[in-house]
């Protein structure tokens, strides 16, 4: 991730790292940068070459918009042609000089000759014009295709890429950097695929005859074409640099504006609003900067050009002019350079430009096939196993666990468990002991560093990861809801349920009293994230949610800890209901909660410090003990505040009595 820091501050310009020493250094250091341009350029190729396998899938569309953009691009190279066969015929007729002039022809011959020109001059006009509409017609489809192509890669990458990929970047980076790639990457097929076939045809048939009809003046119009060439060359890297400093600023702005968006509730409790507004249109600002710069580099880049351009015309003229005085050339011929050169322009700066787009678009397919390539660290085997049934028994053998990107030591380590189908196990430990984790890798969101997990004596590893989760349910301490009405929420992961199975689990989950009392009902619109429900409420819509796809496996990863105690109690009621008849790993901070489990396990620093049921634990007076009297002490609720712990103690004794924990 950029992190928005960078995006602000001024980026120096980036040293050259060499390290020879001072005497040659100079030469070294040149050797290197042009190591270095050599890398970038290899690069670029490959990319470019990658990007044209793009319009493979779709040739023979590509051969119709290839042989129309040709026609459109040849037939101007006539038009020409055509204005020098008036202009002759104007100037034989009327007398004036040059190889073209004669005797004046009878007025009535010379009317219909010039009216037969025009009329050839305009049809000509016409079959470009219906060949440039079929040709852009015909290029949109294409584009609209590829572009189909690359949304459809790029989504299913995205959805495939593991949890710590979109963990380490934010939306908004991934989100700008997908659509400046996909964006840079059509740019950059749409020029080489229907701008430079055109220019090109145009380039070699209009120099072809120019050429045959005064080889002087074909110099002189191509002497003046050249330096803007060179000149663009030239500033084109500077250009790639500008772009990919700007691509990084869009992205650490829009990351950080989708923060302050999903954050917007903690913005406004602390009054950051303006804040957050100047920071955001300073950081604007600062990118608009640096595409000013750009701008400012193109706009002189262009002004040179047509400064270029319009002195080659200028010069033709007086040197045409010159040889029509002499008789060396005809008007029309004049009049044809004339029009070669401004249309010369045009597909030169089209090739320059094709040259410019590949340079600069270096930084989107830069961007885009970053993320087409990104490692897919929890993938699929080639021959994935999917059970039709699981049953629920959980083995963790020697598990242990760090993040890639955080040094340290591991999050997990050498963690062994076994679960039993249908046992109820509520894991317990100080913040940052890695419960959270565990919940984690049991979903396969990571896989271990070493060792091993297996269900059902499967490891995960060999699992599809669909037909595992689709046998795992979880819950989570802020569930999340689609905005989207409660139905469709609830149906999210099983789309094909019955209207009854939907009910009974909204039942089930205590969710049916308050979904029915809502005006619309089941078809209430939950708002974005579920914002037009309470903690409570979205609580047991997550657990009605599991419920109706019914799981062998639940993991509730402390699903009270942020509800007041009306909601705990109700949401608890749904949690029993939930965790019948399966394997349920309970991971709590609101101790209360485990003394229903057959097992707690207690986790400190990554490994299991103790494990048993929870009156045994409680009698034993270890971590578990210890942990419970602090809650006590410190539970904000009256009725288990400090005051009332001495007369809870032989309730909690009870309650794990009840549950069979205690013999
Ligand atoms: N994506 C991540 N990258 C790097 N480190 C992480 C990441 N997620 C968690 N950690 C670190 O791993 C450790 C365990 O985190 P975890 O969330 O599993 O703890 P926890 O026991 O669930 O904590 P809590 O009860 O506060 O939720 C912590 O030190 C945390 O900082």
């Amino acid at each position: 991730m950029i992190p928005f820091e960078r995006a602000e501050k001024t980026v120096a310009p980036r040293a050259i790292p060499c390290s020879y020493p001072a005497a040659p250094g100079a030469f070294s250091c040149a050797a290197m940068r042009r190591e270095r341009a050599l890398a970038v350029k290899r690069s670029l190729i490959r990319d470019l070459r990658r990007s044209l396998n793009y319009l493979s899938p779709h040739r023979a569309r590509l051969s119709v918009c290839l042989a129309l953009t040709l026609v459109s691009g040849g037939l101007p190279a006539l038009e020409p042609l055509a204005h020098r066969a008036i202009f002759d015929q104007i100037s034989a007729s009327a007398g004036v000089f040059g190889p073209g002039s004669g005797p004046a022809a009878p007025g009535e011959q010379s009317a219909r000759a010039l009216a037969c020109l025009t009329l050839a001059l305009c049809a000509l006009v016409v079959l470009r014009q219906i060949a440039e509409g079929l040709a852009a017609l015909a290029v949109w489809r294409v584009r609209l295709r590829i572009n189909r192509d690359l949304l459809d890669e790029t989504t299913a990458r995205l959805h495939a890429l593991p949890l710590s990929y979109h963990q380490e970047r934010g939306v908004g980076e991934t989100m700008t950097r997908v659509d400046r790639g996909i964006t840079s990457l059509m740019d950059c097929l749409a020029s080489v695929a229907f701008q430079l076939f055109p220019a090109l045809v145009y380039l070699v048939v209009s120099l072809g005859i120019m050429l045959r009809l005064s080889p002087l003046l074909a110099l002189v119009a191509v002497g003046f074409i050249v330096p803007p060439l060179l000149f663009g060359r030239a500033t084109t890297a500077r250009l790639v640099e500008r772009e990919r400093e700007v691509l990084d600023r869009w992205c650490g702005i829009y990351n950080r504006f989708q923060q302050v968006l999903s954050g917007i509730k903690t913005v406004k409790a602390f009054a950051r609003e303006a804040d957050e507004h100047a920071r955001f249109i300073r950081s604007v600002e600062e990118a608009q900067g640096e595409v000013l710069k750009s701008i400012r580099l193109q706009t002189r880049l262009s002004a040179g050009r047509s400064v270029c351009v319009n002195i080659g015309r200028v010069a033709l003229l007086g040197v045409g002019g010159l040889l029509v005085l002499r008789g060396e050339l005809g008007v029309g011929t004049l009049v044809a350079f004339l029009g070669y050169v401004g249309g010369l322009y045009g597909p030169a700066q089209t090739l320059l430009g094709v040259y410019e787009t590949a340079r600069r678009a270096e930084v989107g397919l830069a961007a885009i096939f970053g993320v087409l390539d990104a490692e897919v660290a929890v993938a699929d085997p080639e021959r994935a196993v999917s059970p039709e049934h699981i049953r629920g028994d959980l083995e963790l053998d020697q598990v242990s666990f760090r993040y890639q990107h955080a040094a340290g030591r591991a999050v997990i380590d050498g963690v062994s468990l076994s679960i039993r189908a249908g046992e109820f196990v509520a894991v317990v430990g100080p913040s940052g002991a890695g419960k959270s984790t565990l919940a984690d890798l049991l979903l396969r969101l990571h896989d271990p560093t070493s060792g091993a997990i297996r269900i059902d004596g499967l490891d995960l590893r060999a699992l599809s990861q669909r037909a595992l989760r689709r046998r795992l349910g979880i819950v989570t301490q802020e569930p999340f809801l689609f905005e989207d009405t409660i139905e469709a929420n609830l149906r999210y992961g099983s789309p094909d349920a019955t209207s009854e199975a939907l009910r009974a689990a909204a039942r089930a989950a205590c969710a049916e009293e308050f979904i029915e009392r809502l005006p619309l009902g089941y078809q209430t619109l939950v708002g974005r994230g579920g914002v037009a429900l309470s903690g409570g409420e979205r609580q047991r819509l997550a657990i009605a949610r599991t419920l109706l796809k019914d799981p062998s496996v639940v993991i509730l990863d402390e699903p009270t800890s942020s509800l007041d105690i009306e909601s705990e109690t109700a949401v608890q009621r749904a949690i029993e209901g939930l965790s019948q008849g399966r394997t349920t790993l309970l991971i709590a901070h609101r101790l209360s909660t485990t003394l229903r489990a057959d097992r707690v396990v207690v986790i400190e620093g990554g490994r299991v410090v103790e494990q048993g049921p929870p009156a045994a634990l409680l009698r034993r007076g270890g971590a578990y003990r210890r942990m419970m009297d602090l809650w006590r002490a410190h539970e904000p609720s009256g009725a288990r505040g400090p005051g009332r712990a001495g007369a809870l103690e032989p309730a909690l004794l009870e309650a794990a009595a009840a549950s069979g924990a205690v013999a």
